[in-house]
Order: structure tokens, then sequence, then C-alpha cells
């Protein structure tokens, strides 16, 4: 699948083994790649890295931390380090291996090297594939919140091995899914039909429909990020469930997998569209059937408004004081609501914790 892109469109290839194909996609010239991957994906790195080696490449592995641990100034200062040891130059490239969390920070990594080098992303988690590693949305945390630093740096082409599921944990996978619901609520509405159809086999990566889902699920990011890279309008759609879900990884010092606070998410976003009016129940309904029926989480604890609600109040969708929400008005009809009052965000926050 190709992406069109300013700098130049790029490939999505989806394919079983594809891994193995990092070197063809690299580019001419290039003489230096830094492989980084996390550390449980140690094997997989080195094997990439050997590949380039033997096309001549002199190329470096580096882990980084698991999960969030990844996604700091500190761990990317590391990466910079190593890339200025080395002497990379803008013709050379940085290659991420790993799930999500991998991919933004190698991608942030290769966005501010020398102001920009070419990044490779080979995801390793169903959430890398159907989402981070498309887009070119690349960033790490701060203290004070989710993503606050990054850029939007499209790779230079992005490998989607499905084979590297068998070993991903099932709730990683799981968590993969909540992002793939995601398009089908706000896009693409056969997605939420193929996943309701068999639940129990959307969960694993050998179901009938994988392929399928992963297809679609990038076609959805594919189109919209095609038309508007920088997030200045339709973009925003892609944050469908992100408002409240970011929230929840923040007051939770990102213990909680990311697909899973995206779950919650959107059903307050389905309960704060019900709560402004322009939502019915039944489309509430269906986002905590369908995300029940595959195990993901649909409500929260009562008691943290105020620090989810300070934690909103980050949200790079917002402007000025007023807080923005991406939420549909029916299944792949998303639309902004503007400054919802504190009485609607109050009775959607009820709502998640009834
Ligand atoms: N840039 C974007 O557009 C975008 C989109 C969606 C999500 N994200 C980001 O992605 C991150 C979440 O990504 P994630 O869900 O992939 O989490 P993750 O990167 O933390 O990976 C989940 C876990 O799976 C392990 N793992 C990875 N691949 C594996 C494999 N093949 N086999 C066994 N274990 C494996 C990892 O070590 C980790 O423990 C969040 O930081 C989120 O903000 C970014
Ligand atoms: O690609 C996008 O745009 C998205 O919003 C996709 C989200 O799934 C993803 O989690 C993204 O990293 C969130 O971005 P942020 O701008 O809210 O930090
Ligand atoms: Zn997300």
């Amino acid at each position: 699948m190709s992406v069109v892109s300013v700098g130049g469109d790029y490939d999505v290839v989806i394919e079983a083994g594809c891994s193995a194909r990092v070197a063809e996609v690299v580019g001419d010239g290039v003489q230096r790649a830094l492989v980084v991957h996390p550390d449980s994906m140690r094997s997989l790195g080195e094997r990439i890295t050997a590949s380039l080696r033997d096309s001549g490449i002199e190329a470096y592995a580096v882990g980084v931390p698991d999960a969030e641990d990844a996604k700091t100034a500190v761990v990317a200062a590391d990466l910079w380090s190593v890339l200025g040891r080395h002497g990379f130059t803008r013709t050379d490239v940085v290659v991420g291996v790993g799930g999500g969390t991998v991919t933004d920070l190698a991608g942030f990594v290769a966005a501010t090297w020398l102001r920009g080098v070419p990044v490779v992303q080979v995801p390793t988690t169903l959430l890398g594939m159907v989402d981070a590693a498309v887009g070119g949305k690349t960033g790490i945390n701060t203290a004070e919140g989710k993503n606050l630093v990054g850029s939007f740096h499209p790779p230079r082409a992005v490998l989607c091995d499905l084979d590297l599921l068998s070993t991903l944990p099932r709730e990683d996978y799981v968590a993969g899914l909540a992002e793939i619901i995601k398009a089908g609520f706000i896009v693409d509405p056969v997605i939420l039909d193929l996943v309701a159809e068999d639940p129990e086999a959307a969960g694993r990566p050998d179901g009938p429909h994988t392929l399928e889902l992963v297809e679609r699920a990038i076609r959805v990011k594919a189109d919209v990020v095609s038309q508007d890279l920088k997030e200045s309008s339709l973009r925003e759609i892609l944050n469908y469930g992100h408002t409240f879900g970011h929230a929840i990884e923040q007051v939770e010092q990102y213990r909680r997998r990311h697909g899973e606070a995206v779950a919650i998410g959107m059903v307050y976003a389905a309960e704060l569209a019900a709560a402004a009016g322009v939502l019915g129940r039944d489309v509430v309904d269906r986002h905590r059937e369908v995300l029940t029926s595959v195990g993901l989480p649909t409500s929260y604890e009562p008691g943290r408004w105020p620090e989810l609600e300070a934690a909103m109040r980050r949200d790079k969708k917002n402007r000025g004081s007023m807080l923005r929400f991406v939420v549909l008005e029916e299944v792949a009809q998303p639309v902004r609501l503007e400054g919802p009052t504190d009485d609607q965000l109050r009775t959607a926050y009820a709502a998640v914790c009834a």
C-alpha cells in the first residue's frame, strides 16, 4: 500500500516475513544504519543489523528500555550520542524495530538528528502496524504529559511482518485491536462487523480476518494522513478516544497499555457526545459491546476527575483555554466538539464510572 506524503510517497508492506527486507528498502547511498529495538526484541534487532551489514552497510544495534520507558528525552539523547559518535550524515538511516513506543522514539530521533534523516519502521506489535508506524507522527513524553515533544516525520518505508505477531502477548495484541476498532468507528464500519462476527478470532493473529482488519485499519490511517499530514484538520479524527485515553495513561504513570486507555477513552467520547445531544444511545452501547467482546476495558474508576481533567487540559487539540474533542454524530461521522460544558464533561465521566 502506498502513502502519499510530503517529501516522498512511501510503501507500507504488509506481508509475512517482510522484516527480512530492510536492506532492500533503506534506499540508495546509505552508508550507516542505526537499528533501535527494545531489549525484548534484541534477536530481531540483531538479525536486521546483520542483514544490513551483509549488504555492505555499517550497521549498529542499540537496545532501549521497554514500553513507555523508551519515550524519554534521556533515551533520545543517548541515541543522538550514538549517531554523533559514528558520524551519521543525512544520507544515513535510522531503523525502528519494536512496538509503537519504539517507532515513536526512533522516528523522533531520526526527525531531529541533523534536522532530519530517513527512518524505516519495522513495527512488531499489532498497534505499531495498524497505527503508530504509519503516518509520521513521532514523539516522546515529558513529565507534563504524553507525546508533548515530537514532530511530523514520515518514514521512508514501513514493513509490517505479520509473522512477528505470533510472539506478542495476548494483552498487547488485544490492545492493538483498540486502534483497529477506532478506525472502524471513525471511518470504516466493516471493521466493526468483522470484529462482531467472531470476537474471539479477532483477538488472535491467526484469526480468519486478521489480514483484512490490518489492511483496513492501515488504509484508514494512510488515507487520512495523505490528506493532512500535520493534523491541521482532518487528521484529528485519528485522535478519537485519545483525549481521555492519554489522561488515563498519565494519571496511571504509563502502567496501563495505550490501547486499553484508548478503549475507555472512546467510551468517554461516546458518552460525551450523548451528553452533548449529538449521538444516540444505540451507538454509545455499540462501543461497549464491541470493545467488551474482545476483552478491552470500557469503564474507569470514580474519584479521579480533577487529575484527569488537568491532564486533558494539556491535550494538543485544545485551543487557548477551550477543550476540543473528536466525537461521533453517527458511526463513521466524526465531528469536533469544541468547549463542552463542565456539566457535560462530568456527566460523561460519571457514565464511564458507572
Ligand atoms: N505515532 C503514532 O501515530 C502512534 C499511534 C498509535 C500509538 N502510538 C504510540 O504507541 C505506543 C504504544 O505502542 P504498543 O502498543 O505497540 O506498545 P509497546 O511499544 O510498549 O509494545 C508493547 C509490548 O510488546 C512487546 N513486544 C513488542 N513486539 C513484540 C513481539 N513481536 N513479540 C513479543 N513482545 C513484543 C514490547 O516489548 C512491549 O512490552 C504508545 O506510546 C502510543 O502513544 C503512536
Ligand atoms: O496518527 C494520529 O494522528 C493519531 O492521533 C493516532 C493515535 O492513535 C496516536 O496514539 C497518536 O500518537 C496520538 O497523537 P497525539 O498527537 O495525541 O499525541
Ligand atoms: Zn493511539
